[in-house]
């Protein structure tokens, strides 16, 4: 588990609907049962809270603690510093009993000359995962007096030993760290207490995925992500348009390439068109779309492309020269079909349908959606790449980790949403996220914007109006 992933699950837990209080709560809770567990009852216990979310669970492990034992709680740092709703709570909550004695330690002398002889164990709950940089007085004063008594009494880390990583950081006996040990950890002891996290967040896309997937990085124009769409037949222009449009909203520039004649109906002024010659694409027009693709993050290939036979082998040409990271979608997976050795080396997201899974795999996906995503994860693996199965959930997996997203509605099985779906993933590829996120995120804020139009329309609205809710999806993700 990764620092990264505990950021994108605390969000998804949210949307789930577990509050802070809960984790808060629960935390503490753990700490204190551990202590007990390993310590035993009827100590003298000093637990040294921040004004942070540490100290906050140090606030409700001071108050489990508080049943049995004979708790103080040192406050560092002022009171009006704490800010978060669930740690005020258990503040106040702590601030009305009798029996937990509370002392708030603001000057850095004082600290220095506090007598803790006599307490069986520490608690420290200063600082935990919102540490920034070395730790500042009064926290970096309590620090150094907990560490006078390392050896003499016993002391317990909230989350992880205060001022970690810097040189001035608690000397605990043992950290209690909370539902997951993190890959990032390291030079401590560390014991793992669950805090209610259920075992959808190993595979369920949320707001946090798509939020991650979002951030912007740069401020000047191209930075932001640079996308090539490849699609459009004979007077076939729906698709491509579809998948551009809702791109447009979350990159600096769209390319749209398509034939000449299908090509003339656009007047999208968002869009960058590169109409090719002739009716469909073919072998010939390869060199000229790479060379497109050069200047773009990532390329989409497939919306309304057609089926004839020069294209799949134009679609087949190109995939297998190109360098970018691609998604294909639509006709374009049936031209692969063929020849999936094309994908070999290369980056992509395969967008699918149940249908489109079956010709390109030879099996259609079917029963629960954990027995698809067993699936998916096969067929990813085998062609070491990304699958996005369409479906009421769609599943996702690059070979190795399995994902599932349940935002979308009946109203989405309208023609051009899969199209919407696939210039989304474009453009979190372009973004320079990792096939897996673009494919998950590109899915959740797809069904998003879904669900969206359906609070004002109900089920009987058009793609359009799907790619049109993509700035909306967008705010509504950020400000989660
Ligand atoms: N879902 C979650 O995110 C959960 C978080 N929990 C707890 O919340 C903690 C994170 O809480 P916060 O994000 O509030 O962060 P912290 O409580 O770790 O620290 C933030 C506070 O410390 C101050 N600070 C930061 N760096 C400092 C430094 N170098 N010197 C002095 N002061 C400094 C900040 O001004 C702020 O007041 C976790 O470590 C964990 O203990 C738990 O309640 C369980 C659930
Ligand atoms: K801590």
């Amino acid at each position: 588990m990764r620092i990264e992933d505990v950021y994108i699950w605390d969000i998804n837990a949210k949307w789930l609907g577990i509050t802070p209080y809960q984790l808060m709560e629960n935390a503490g809770a753990g700490v204190a049962r551990t202590i007990e567990e390993r310590f035993g009852k009827g100590l003298k216990i000093a637990v040294f809270s921040g004004t942070g979310n540490n100290g906050g669970d140090g606030f409700v492990t001071a108050r489990h603690l508080s049943f049995e034992n004979d708790v103080t709680l040192f406050l560092v740092g002022d009171e009006a510093k704490i800010r978060s709703e669930e740690a005020r709570h258990n503040w106040e909550i702590l601030k009305g009993l009798d029996f937990v004695k509370i002392r708030v330690l603001k000057d850095s002398t004082y600290i220095r000359s506090l007598d803790l002889s006599g307490f069986d164990v520490i608690v420290d709950a200063l600082l935990g995962a919102g540490t920034k940089g070395e730790p500042r007085e009064p926290i970096r004063s309590a620090i150094e007096k907990m560490n006078e008594y390392a050896g003499k009494a016993k002391i317990v880390s909230v989350d992880l030993p205060s001022g970690y990583p810097s040189q001035v950081q608690v000397k605990a006996d043992f950290t209690v760290t909370f539902q997951w040990d993190k890959e990032e950890y390291e030079g401590f002891e560390r014991v793992v207490v669950k805090i209610g996290y259920p075992k959808e967040l190993y595979h369920i896309v949320g707001p946090g995925d798509a939020k991650f997937a979002l951030r912007k990085k740069g401020e000047h124009k191209g930075q932001n992500g640079k996308l090539l769409i490849i699609g459009g037949s004979g007077d076939y222009y729906g698709a491509p348009y579809l998948a551009a449009r809702a791109a447009s909203y979350l990159v600096d520039l769209v390319y749209l390439a398509m034939p000449g004649y299908p090509a003339r109906r656009v007047t999208d002024p968002d869009l960058i068109l590169r109409p090719v010659e002739g009716k469909n694409f073919s072998p010939g027009h390869v060199e000229e779309l790479l060379s497109i693709a050069e200047k773009a993050d990532a390329v989409v290939i497939g919306p309304g492309i057609g089926l004839s036979e020069e294209t799949k082998e134009f679609v087949r040409r190109f995939v297998r020269r190109c360098e970018k990271p691609m998604v294909i979608d639509a006709d374009g997976l049936k031209a692969i079909a063929g020849d999936l050795s094309v994908l070999r080396g290369k980056t992509f997201v395969l967008t699918p349908h149940a249908g489109e899974f079956k010709v390109l795999f030879g099996v259609k996906p079917e029963g629960s959606f954990q027995e698809k995503a067993e699936l998916v994860r096969a067929k990813a693996r085998e062609i070491g790449g990304v699958i996005l199965l369409k479906g009421a959930y769609d599943v996702i997996s690059d070979g190795e980790a399995w994902k599932y997203n349940r935002t979308g509605n009946r109203g989405m099985t309208t023609g051009g949403t899969g199209d919407v779906l696939a210039g989304l993933v474009g453009a979190l590829l372009a973004l320079g996220n990792a096939p897996l996120r673009a494919a998950s995120a590109g899915a959740f804020i797809n069904g998003l914007a879904g669900d969206m139009v359906k609070e004002g329309l109900g089920e009987n609205f058009t793609a359009l109006e799907v790619a049109k809710k993509v700035p909306h999806t967008v705010r509504w993700v950020v400000e989660f």
